[in-house]
């Protein structure tokens, strides 16, 4: 990010690793307090306290503002989960090396926060699971199968509720999270309720009129055996059942930003995506702005892409509403940044969690289509569900 383009930062050095060891720490000590770090790790942000806050992304920003909307503004139970916006008091943003800050006084915080917290075990105490998922996807197939009906993709989705020993610490749940590479991360923190993700998806990065998003749709296993790995991979490049799933979400955004931009690049064919624990077929999307078109508008046209609603967006949105067991909340919703100057960046909230005290909640879903099999899209979600089980691994050893 260049210094000319956020002149609300007025404090700037080298970072140092107790940098990050104390701002990590501060997420906890604050009420209010957002991290997010790009999939490349050049840019981080960190956020603490709230000046102004806001359900939806708000029409006018005026230095920057954090959050998360909710995928559907269906009425979760939490705060949090019914979307939370907020413009921070502290922003400090690590970007190559170079600390900045629109706190002058910096310095000074960071020495207040210096002491070193001991990381707390956390146990799993029991986990419940939807039972019935495969049955109601096995229906969706049924429905998708028969010619007349009006739907041609759903996402859907599941939940496991954990229940933990111990309240998670963020600072420890960073660490944990940064084992993630090659995906965002995202922690979103308000009082006692915490959202994070670890997600390949970006919606949009907006910066000097220009946007960059993506078609991630359509997914395979990995292997550990590089030769097994690149097989599965072609054989995901191949299969028209994902082709189909992935074509219809190139198209939707490729219609909505005709609308939006006055050059849009579109590859015509998809490449692999590859994650720790699935390879997604995936096509980057760029395109020059019309002018005036802020961040907001595109995120409230693009959301949601038919990679986490369906085709049509109205009655996969209906059907979602009415068959999965509870409303989604922030997951599969628009997370990130937006500043004054029209630059943001905003992923997809997936291989996410949901904490509020000592419960958990992750979720994941898979996109269905005809020919679609409930047992295979079961194991597709169990994948997903991995990044954030695997952070909870974390947590019970450290
Ligand atoms: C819904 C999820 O992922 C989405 C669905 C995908 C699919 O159906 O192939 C792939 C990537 C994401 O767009 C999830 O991870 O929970």
């Amino acid at each position: 990010m260049q210094k000319s383009e956020n002149h609300f930062f007025k404090f700037e050095r080298e970072a140092t690793s107790n940098d990050y060891q104390v701002l990590n720490q501060m997420l906890d000590h604050f009420q209010v307090s957002a991290f997010f770090e790009n999939n490349t790790g050049t840019q981080i942000f960190y956020a603490f306290g709230s000046k102004n806050s806001w359900q939806t992304l708000p029409q006018k920003v005026n230095t920057l503002v954090f959050g998360a909307n909710t995928f559907d503004g269906q009425h979760s139970k939490g705060e949090l989960m019914n979307g939370f916006w907020f413009e921070p008091e502290i922003i400090v943003s690590i970007s190559n090396g170079r600390l900045q800050s629109n706190d002058l006084n910096l310095d000074n915080i960071l020495v207040n926060y210096q002491q070193i917290s001991t990381t707390k075990r956390v146990k799993i105490k029991n986990i419940v699971s939807e039972t019935d998922w495969i049955v109601r996807v096995a229906d969706l197939i049924k429905n998708l199968n028969d010619v007349r009906c009006p739907m041609d993709k759903v996402v859907f989705g599941r939940q496991e509720m954990i229940e933990l020993s111990e309240q998670i610490r963020i600072s420890s749940l960073l660490e944990a999270l940064k084992k993630e590479h090659g995906v965002y991360h995202v922690i979103l923190k308000r009082e006692n309720e915490v959202f994070v993700t670890a997600t390949p998806e970006r919606l949009a990065f907006v910066s000097q009129g220009e946007i960059q998003t993506a078609a991630v749709a359509g997914t395979a296993p990995r292997d550990p055996d590089p030769k097994r790995d690149h097989e599965l991979g072609n054989k995901l490049l191949h299969s028209l059942k994902n082709q189909r799933e992935h074509q219809f979400v190139v198209d939707s955004i490729k219609m909505k930003l005709e609308a939006l931009t006055t050059q849009l690049n579109v590859p015509s064919k998809p490449i692999l995506l590859k994650n720790k624990q699935v390879q997604h077929l995936y096509t980057p999307i760029s395109g020059t702005l019309s002018a005036n078109i802020s961040v907001k508008d595109l995120v409230d046209n693009l959301h949601p892409t038919p990679a986490l609603g369906g085709v049509p967006q109205e009655e996969a949105l209906q059907y979602i509403a009415q068959h999965e067991q509870q409303p989604r909340g922030l997951f599969a919703g628009p997370i990130g940044y937006v500043t004054a100057d029209n630059t943001g960046e905003l992923v997809v909230s997936i291989r996410s969690m949901y904490c509020d005290q000592t419960h958990a909640r992750l979720f994941a879903g898979a996109g269905i289509v005809a020919g679609s099999e409930a047992q295979q899209e079961y194991n597709e979600t169990a994948l997903k569900f991995e990044p954030m089980l695997q952070l909870l691994g974390e947590l019970m050893h450290d």
